[in-house]
């Protein structure tokens, strides 16, 4: 089943960049350009997507969303302000970021969802309390798991603990770096479905860096396609997927390591 047909398609802008741009300088002292007027915008009930091939900046653009890396021109609004006003810890928390690797703290998965409530200096909730169910039930994930170590979970459901961790701050806007990238199809799949079901009931912006037709082709509905720092092609995920605008798109469609998309 394609799951974009799940969403609940929202209207309201979260995130815009505008002509946003990132320098860096080179170990040789020259300057790089990294990102070059990104101009785009994430909205709320929305997954966005972000495909390139390796250094065309997906990951750049997507650790300017909270603050990991800063625009060297351009603005970014957060619900229209301008994040570089906020507090980075405050951002933080409105705007989760899930890493490529699952990171699990020593002890049990209940131990790793209360973590961020104590780094809050937060009395932390129960393994009966309303806000563990609400997350395990996100991120479906059965509550009989709350007292295995952590560390001894699968691939698929260490990821899952990742994203109910990101999830019991409530932010507004999660960010994925690559989030499949360690994972098998079937495991895949099932994160496709969480990260839809997530985004339809948590009604929060996603913004995903991904290498995986699958993935888009399952749950993105904007796509951005970068090459080189540039966005080259955007637009509605499926339509470019099926008529890509320009060759350099097309192009990256057809090279022989990426699976074709499915029409499942
Ligand atoms: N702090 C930095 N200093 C210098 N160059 C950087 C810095 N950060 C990133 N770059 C360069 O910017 C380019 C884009 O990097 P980025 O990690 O955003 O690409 P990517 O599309 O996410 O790549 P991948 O798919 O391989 O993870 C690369 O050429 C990288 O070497």
């Amino acid at each position: 089943m394609n799951m974009h047909q799940q969403h609940k398609s929202g209207t309201d802008p979260y995130v815009e960049f505008i002509d946003v741009g990132v320098t860096k300088l080179s170990p040789a002292g020259t300057t790089m350009l990294i990102l070059d007027q990104i101009s785009f915008t994430a909205r709320k009930g929305e997954i966005t997507g972000i495909i390139g091939a390796s250094g065309s900046g997906k990951s750049t653009l997507i650790r300017l969303c909270n603050r990991l890396d800063d625009p060297s021109v351009g603005t970014i609004l957060l619900n229209g302000q301008n994040i570089a006003t906020i507090d980075p810890l405050l951002l933080r928390r409105k705007v989760a970021m899930v890493l490529q690797k699952p990171f699990m703290f020593e002890g049990t998965l209940l131990e790793n969802l209360q973590r961020p409530f104590l780094f809050r200096g937060v009395v932390p909730p129960s393994a009966e309390s309303l806000e563990i169910a609400r997350v395990l039930d996100l991120v479906q994930l059965p509550a009989k798991m709350l007292d295995r170590d952590a560390r001894s979970l699968s691939g698929g459901e260490q990821q899952r603990v990742n994203l109910a961790r990101a999830l019991v701050n409530h932010p507004e806007v999660l960010l994925l770096d690559e989030p499949t990238s360690a994972l098998d199809r079937p495991s895949t799949a099932h994160l496709a479905s969480t990260l839809s079901n997530i985004c339809h009931h948590e009604h929060l912006a996603i913004l995903v860096v991904t290498h995986d037709l699958y993935l888009a082709e399952h749950i993105v509905n904007h796509l951005i396609y970068l090459e080189a720092g540039h966005i080259v092609e955007q637009g509605i995920c499926t339509k470019m997927l099926a008529m890509p605008q320009t060759t350099a798109f097309s192009n990256f469609l057809t090279q022989p390591e990426r699976a074709q998309p499915s029409s499942s």
